[in-house]
Order: structure tokens, then C-alpha cells, then sequence
């Protein structure tokens, strides 16, 4: 048999692939719609997370520009904790490396997308429901109000129940921010180095609803996570006594530099009026994991999250051997 045969038949047992301390070895959460079994974080991960948000020191509110509502916890998760939390979901996420085409004018363009993706949830039309006798695999989902099946044609791509260890992560991000806002969707950023990046764009489309409360938090590699204001419209040039803030708002962007383990929570009307962004960071080699929560709404969300940040191209998983993104065979 030949190597390459032989270690697809062997698989390697999560002990091995964390053998940072004795541990029992880890459960697996699993669904017909993922790639490979996703495991569950370790209990010197879980139980410290779920104390998080009791012992957690008090955002910041940073409102000081028009529209700019900003909550930052800095940091939510303490050092050592957002390091383990980090290495595990780095090995542990399928990712991918989407392309589609937009037409700009007539004109088909490819567009890359300068980073490795992945996304779990479902919006709020839908739910993931658990036989409690059944297989986890076979979590099926079904309509919320009706609670019947949702049809396979109902979205262009199956959506995906939230892995465990991405659930405890939004829990603890919805007890620390105790403002009632409930997500559906965790999208998953992995920068491998400071050649990834994330262009100026605002996180409002219709289907998250008005105003809407998006939770980001970071692992890893500290990066530049850019704020300016939208080009400011007419409306707002023909008030009086506003030339100043006119002038502060068309200034540099604000600036923050995030760093593992911290959550910046953009609330109101900050993605109605500013943009975002992480800039390319010359010459840095680490990897960074950035996971936002969102609500979507409406099946439109649920049908663009997959399209953008799964899509159809190979998965890749973490090699902890290569020290790089790897495609996965099959
Ligand atoms: O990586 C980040 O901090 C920002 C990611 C982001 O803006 C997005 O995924 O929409
Ligand atoms: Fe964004």
C-alpha cells in the first residue's frame, strides 16, 4: 500500500493532533454538510471561555464621530486563552479560497478573494433541529414557523449548523455583549499572512435588516482594522455648522490595532455610514482568525454568505506538518 493510501485508512486520532496536555480525546461535531468531522473544543478551552463574560473587563464605547457606534473589548478573551483558542480552530475549520465573477459594466471581471473563508448558520426563517435520540449528523433543518423540512431547493448552497466549538464561541460573545442581540451566522476570516487582507466595505446589506449589531472578534496576528466614513452626501453638506465635522470626517481613518482575543461589536449606524477595512501588512508572515456573528433575516443572506465564503472550489484544512492551508483529497 502506498504511503499516500495508507495514512488516508489511518486517521489521525484528535489526541495526536492535540497532544498539548493529556486530555481525554476531544469529541467531533459532524454533519452531512461538512467536509470532515469538526472537533469540539478541549475542556482548558471550554470551561475557561464560559466564565469569560462574567470576569471580563468593560468595553470601551467609542462614539465620538457621526454614526460611529463602537463597543471594544480589549480584549474579551485573556492571552494564553485566545492562543489555544487559535491553534485548535485553525486546525480544526474547513476553509476555502472563493472566486466569482462581477460585471463591471459589460465587462466580466474574476475576483479573488485575497483570504481563506468559511461560514456556518442559517437565517432566521430557519433552524437546525436534533433528533436527541439520532446521530448529530442527521440534525435536520426545518422551516421556524412552520417547523416543517426545508426543501433542498430552498437555498442554492445546504446551509450549515454551527460546529460546537464555534456555538460556544457565540455564546460567549452574546453573554459578554448582554444586549439581546442573537446571531445566526458565524463567518470565519483566516489571514495567513499580511499579504491577505480584507478591501473598504461596509457589512449592510438588506437581508441583516436596519442598523444592525455585528460582533468581531480576533485570534492571532495582531492587524490594522481601518475605519472611514462614507463619501458624505448632500444631505449633510446643505445642514448648517457642520463644516467641521465635514472636514474630521474627511480626514485619516481611525485606526485600531486588534489583537487576539479582542471583540469590536459595530452597532447602529456604523455600517450604514462608515467603511471597514484590513489592510495588506507588508513583510508580516503569522496568520490571523477573525469570526463575526451576525443576524441574517431573510433566505437572501443565507444563499450569499455560502456563495462568498464557501462557493465551489476545494476545502482546505490547516497542516500542522506543512505549517500551511493544504487542499484536502476528494
Ligand atoms: O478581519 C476583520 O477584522 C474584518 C472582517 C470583515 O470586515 C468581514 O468579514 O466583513
Ligand atoms: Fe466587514
Amino acid at each position: 500500500m502506498s504511503k499516500r493510501i495508507q495514512s488516508f485508512f489511518t486517521p489521525i486520532p484528535n489526541s495526536k493532533r492535540h497532544k498539548l496536555t493529556d486530555e481525554a480525546p476531544l469529541t467531533t461535531s459532524r454533519h452531512a454538510t461538512y467536509p470532515f468531522p469538526i472537533a469540539d473544543l478541549p475542556s482548558r478551552i471550554a470551561k475557561p471561555l464560559a466564565n469569560v463574560a462574567s470576569n471580563k473587563t468593560p468595553p470601551k464605547q467609542i462614539a465620538n464621530k457621526p454614526h460611529l457606534d463602537l463597543l471594544y473589548f480589549q480584549p474579551l478573551i485573556p492571552a494564553p486563552l485566545a492562543r489555544d483558542l487559535f491553534q485548535v480552530l485553525r486546525d480544526e475549520l474547513p476553509f476555502y479560497r472563493v472566486a466569482y465573477t462581477i460585471c463591471r459594466g459589460a465587462t466580466p471581471t474574476q475576483i479573488a478573494t485575497p483570504r481563506y473563508t468559511t461560514v456556518f448558520g442559517v437565517d432566521d426563517t430557519a433552524q437546525f433541529v436534533a433528533d436527541p435520540d439520532a446521530d448529530p449528523v442527521s440534525q435536520v433543518l426545518v422551516n421556524r414557523t412552520s417547523d416543517r423540512p426545508i426543501p433542498s431547493t430552498q437555498y442554492q448552497r445546504t446551509p450549515r449548523p454551527l460546529p460546537a466549538c464555534l456555538n460556544a464561541l457565540r455564546q460567549c460573545v452574546e453573554a459578554a455583549t448582554s444586549d439581546a442581540t442573537r446571531y445566526n451566522f458565524c463567518l470565519v476570516n483566516y489571514y495567513a499572512s499580511g499579504d491577505d487582507s480584507i478591501a473598504y466595505h461596509s457589512d449592510d446589506e438588506r437581508f441583516l435588516g436596519a442598523n444592525p449589531t455585528i460582533a468581531s472578534l480576533s485570534l492571532g496576528a495582531s492587524r490594522d482594522f481601518l475605519l472611514k466614513h462614507k463619501p458624505v452626501g448632500a444631505q449633510m453638506q446643505r445642514k448648517q455648522g457642520e463644516e467641521e465635522q465635514q472636514e474630521d470626517l474627511e480626514g485619516p481613518p481611525l485606526k485600531f490595532q486588534l489583537a487576539p482575543g479582542d471583540l469590536l461589536v459595530m452597532r447602529g449606524e456604523t455600517q450604514a455610514n462608515w467603511l471597514h477595512s484590513i489592510p495588506k501588512r507588508r513583510g508580516s508572515q503569522q496568520g490571523r482568525i477573525n469570526i463575526t456573528f451576525r443576524r441574517a433575516v431573510v433566505p437572501a443572506g443565507t444563499d450569499n454568505y455560502y456563495r462568498y465564503n464557501v462557493g465551489d472550489g476545494p476545502v482546505y484544512r490547516w497542516s500542522r506538518e506543512a505549517g500551511e492551508m493544504r487542499k484536502t483529497e476528494g
